[in-house]
């Protein structure tokens, strides 16, 4: 099983995309490339998930989903992880903790799409992860309206960071985040899934 701990230079800034990648996407790619460009980020992981602990639905099996997810992004600069089923975490503010403990002389700021930050106030310990954590929000179709009007966006206004200052966010001390307003593709893996392309 290659459930790997990676490899980070100390000082780097890492970008972590969590997701059931259930299956990998154009759009993760998509995301992906922008946030290294618009965060100015050193590298991104891409934490495929145990499994979303809001979701009912077990995703299919870790392994076959590494393997699509490197299948898929191939970049100098971006790692495809199962870091949270060797570290035994579920909840992200758990998998943060024991990652920044892990790296303590990198700095990690949290990526997802818009969809996630109109739910975030839903995630356990969401607070703690905002207070402790720099996130960088990516446009999501359909999505960019209830993203701003969320209860994590109102909460949090005073520590967001313009767009057009989006890489500042590497550096900048926590409570902070940032909507990017990238240009949007409207994929998603429960469309693919729904087309049977990737049956479990
Ligand atoms: N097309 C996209 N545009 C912007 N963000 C995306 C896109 N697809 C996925 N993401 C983001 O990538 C992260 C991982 O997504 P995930 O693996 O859940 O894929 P998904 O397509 O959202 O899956 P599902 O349709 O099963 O919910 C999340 O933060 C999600 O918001
Ligand atoms: O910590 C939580 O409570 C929590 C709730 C929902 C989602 N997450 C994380 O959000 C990321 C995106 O999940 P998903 O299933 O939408 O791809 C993934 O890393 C999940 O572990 C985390």
């Amino acid at each position: 099983m290659r459930h790997d701990i990676p490899f980070a230079a100390p000082g780097q800034v890492i970008g972590l995309l969590g997701g059931s990648f259930d299956p990998a996407h154009a759009g993760h790619v998509h995301i992906t490339r922008e946030a290294l460009k618009r965060f100015g980020l050193d590298a991104v992981w891409w934490l495929v998930s145990p499994g979303n602990p809001l979701k009912e639905r077990g995703p299919a099996q870790m392994q076959r989903r590494l393997a699509h997810a490197r299948a898929v992004m191939q970049h100098p600069r971006v790692t495809i992880t199962g870091i949270e089923a060797r570290l035994g975490t579920r909840y992200t503010a758990q998998t943060l903790r024991a990652i920044t403990a892990l790296y303590p002389t990198q700095r990690f700021v949290w990526l997802m799409g818009a969809d996630n930050l109109a739910q975030f106030h839903l995630w356990q310990d969401w607070r703690a992860i905002m207070d402790t954590t720099p996130v960088g929000v990516l446009a999501r179709p359909g999505e960019r309206i209830s993203a701003r009007m969320s209860r994590a966006a109102a909460l949090y206004a005073p520590a967001r960071i313009p767009g057009r200052m989006s890489r500042t966010l590497r550096t900048a001390q926590a409570p902070a985040w940032c909507f990017v307003n990238v240009p949007m593709m409207d994929v998603s893996s429960s469309a693919i899934r729904a087309a049977g392309a990737w049956s479990a």
